[in-house]
C-alpha cells in the first residue's frame, strides 16, 4: 500500500459509493484510506470488504485519519464549502463533485482561499470533459474546420429526479454540466440567462417546474439552449449539437447495442449517468490520482466551479422572474486560466 495515494471519500451515497468502487477496483495508484458519512451504516456498507479503511461520521475527522493524502468530496453540494476549506487548510489535493458550491458567495470564498494559497489544490467534477464524445467535439471546434460556433443545442434528460430535488436544482445541479461544457467547448464565459417553462409534465412531482428550457448568451455572441427534463421517464439522454458557420456536429445519439427481432430493431437507452458516463468518471478519477501523485492538480478548476455557480444563480433568478438575468463574475485571480483552455 506504500506508494498508493490514500484517499478520504466524504459522502457514501450514490456517487461516493461508486467512486469508492472505482478507487478500489478500476483506478490504479490509489486506495481508499477513510470514508465519512453522517450515516455510519451507509459508510460501512460502502467500504465493506476493503482493508485499512477508517470510518467516520465527521468529515473533518476523516481528513486527519491515518494514511490520508487526498480527498474526494461526494457529499451534497451545500456541504462542499466546509470540506474544501478544511482540505485546503491541510494542503490536500481534492476532487470535488459538482456543483463545487451551489451559492456564488460560498464559491467565491473557495476561489479566494485557493488564490491565497497561490496554487491549485482542487479539481472540480465536471466529468463531461473526460467523455470521449465531448473530447472529440472539443477537438473539432478547436481545430477550426467548421468555422466559428454560432449555437449549441443541448438536451439533458433524466429518467426521474431524486427525493428533494427542487426547481432550482434543474439549473444548479443538472444544467451545471451544460454550463461548464458550454464554457469549455466555446472558450467563452456565459453572460446572460433566460428560462422558459413549458407546462410541467404530469410525470413530474407536484410543484416541480420540469421540464425547463434554458437559454444562455455568451461573451462573443453565441447562443446555448438547453432542454432539461429530469422526470422524462424514458431514459438518460445527454446530447449536444454545435452549429458553426461551415458545418455542424452532434454528439450523444444513442450508441449502445441494437437488437433486431420480430420485425423491429430496438436500441438500448442508458437509464442513468453512472452508465452513460462510466468511462468519463473512470478517466476523471484516474487523471486526478495521476496528477496528485506527481504533485500536480489538473482539469476543471475552482474558477470553473465558481463561474458555474454564478451562471446557475442567474439562471435561478431568471426562472423566478421570467425575465433575462445577467451574469456578473468577480475579477479572475491569476492562478486560474481562462474558460475553455
Ligand atoms: N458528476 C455527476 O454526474 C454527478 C454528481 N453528483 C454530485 O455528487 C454529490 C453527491 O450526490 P449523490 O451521491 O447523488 O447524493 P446522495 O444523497 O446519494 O449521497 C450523499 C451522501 O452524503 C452524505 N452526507 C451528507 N452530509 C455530509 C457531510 N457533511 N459530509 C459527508 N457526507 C455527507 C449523506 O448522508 C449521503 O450518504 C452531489 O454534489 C451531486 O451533485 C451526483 C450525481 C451525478
Ligand atoms: O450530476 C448529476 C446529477 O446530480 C443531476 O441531478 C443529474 O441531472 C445529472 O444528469 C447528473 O450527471
Amino acid at each position: 500500500m506504500g506508494d498508493l495515494l490514500g484517499v478520504a471519500v466524504l459522502g457514501a451515497g450514490h456517487m461516493g459509493a461508486d467512486h469508492i468502487r472505482r478507487l478500489d477496483q478500476v483506478v490504479s495508484g490509489a486506495r481508499v484510506a477513510a470514508v465519512a458519512d453522517p450515516d455510519r451504516d451507509r459508510a460501512e456498507a460502502a467500504v465493506a470488504g476493503l482493508a485499512g479503511v477508517t470510518v467516520h461520521t465527521d468529515p473533518v475527522a476523516a481528513l486527519d485519519a491515518p494514511g490520508v493524502a487526498a480527498v474526494l468530496i461526494a457529499s451534497p453540494g451545500p456541504a462542499h464549502e466546509e470540506a474544501l476549506l478544511a482540505a485546503f487548510e491541510r494542503r490536500l489535493p481534492v476532487l470535488c463533485e459538482k456543483p463545487m458550491v451551489p451559492d456564488s458567495a460560498g464559491a467565491l470564498r473557495v476561489v479566494e482561499a485557493e488564490a491565497r494559497i497561490g496554487r491549485r489544490l482542487a479539481q472540480i467534477g465536471f466529468m463531461r470533459r473526460y467523455d470521449a464524445e465531448y473530447q472529440r467535439l472539443k477537438a473539432l471546434l478547436d481545430g477550426g474546420s467548421l468555422g466559428r460556433p454560432l449555437m449549441l443545442h443541448c438536451t439533458h434528460r433524466n429518467v426521474s429526479s431524486p427525493a428533494g430535488f427542487t426547481s432550482a436544482m434543474l439549473i444548479n445541479s443538472s444544467v451545471s454540466h451544460e454550463i461548464d461544457a458550454a464554457r469549455w467547448l466555446l472558450g467563452q464565459e456565459l453572460t446572460a440567462v433566460t428560462v422558459l417553462r413549458p407546462a410541467p409534465s404530469a410525470g413530474a412531482p407536484e410543484g416541480l417546474i420540469d421540464p425547463q428550457f434554458v437559454l444562455f448568451e455568451t461573451e462573443r455572441g453565441a447562443l446555448v439552449d438547453v432542454e432539461v427534463f429530469v422526470n422524462c421517464g424514458f431514459g438518460y439522454q445527454v446530447r449536444c449539437e454545435a452549429v458553426c458557420e461551415a458545418g455542424s456536429a452532434r454528439i450523444g445519439d444513442e450508441h449502445t447495442m441494437v437488437v433486431t427481432a420480430r420485425g423491429a430493431a430496438r436500441e438500448e437507452v442508458a437509464q442513468d449517468y453512472l452508465v452513460r458516463f462510466a468511462d468519463a468518471y473512470d478517466r476523471e478519477v484516474q487523471a486526478w490520482v495521476d496528477a496528485a501523485r506527481r504533485g500536480e492538480v489538473t482539469g476543471p478548476d475552482v474558477w470553473d466551479g465558481y463561474a458555474a455557480a454564478v451562471v446557475a444563480e442567474a439562471g435561478v433568478r431568471a426562472l423566478s422572474t421570467g425575465g433575462r438575468a445577467t451574469v456578473d463574475l468577480a475579477p479572475r485571480p491569476d492562478v486560474y486560466a481562462t474558460a475553455g483552455r
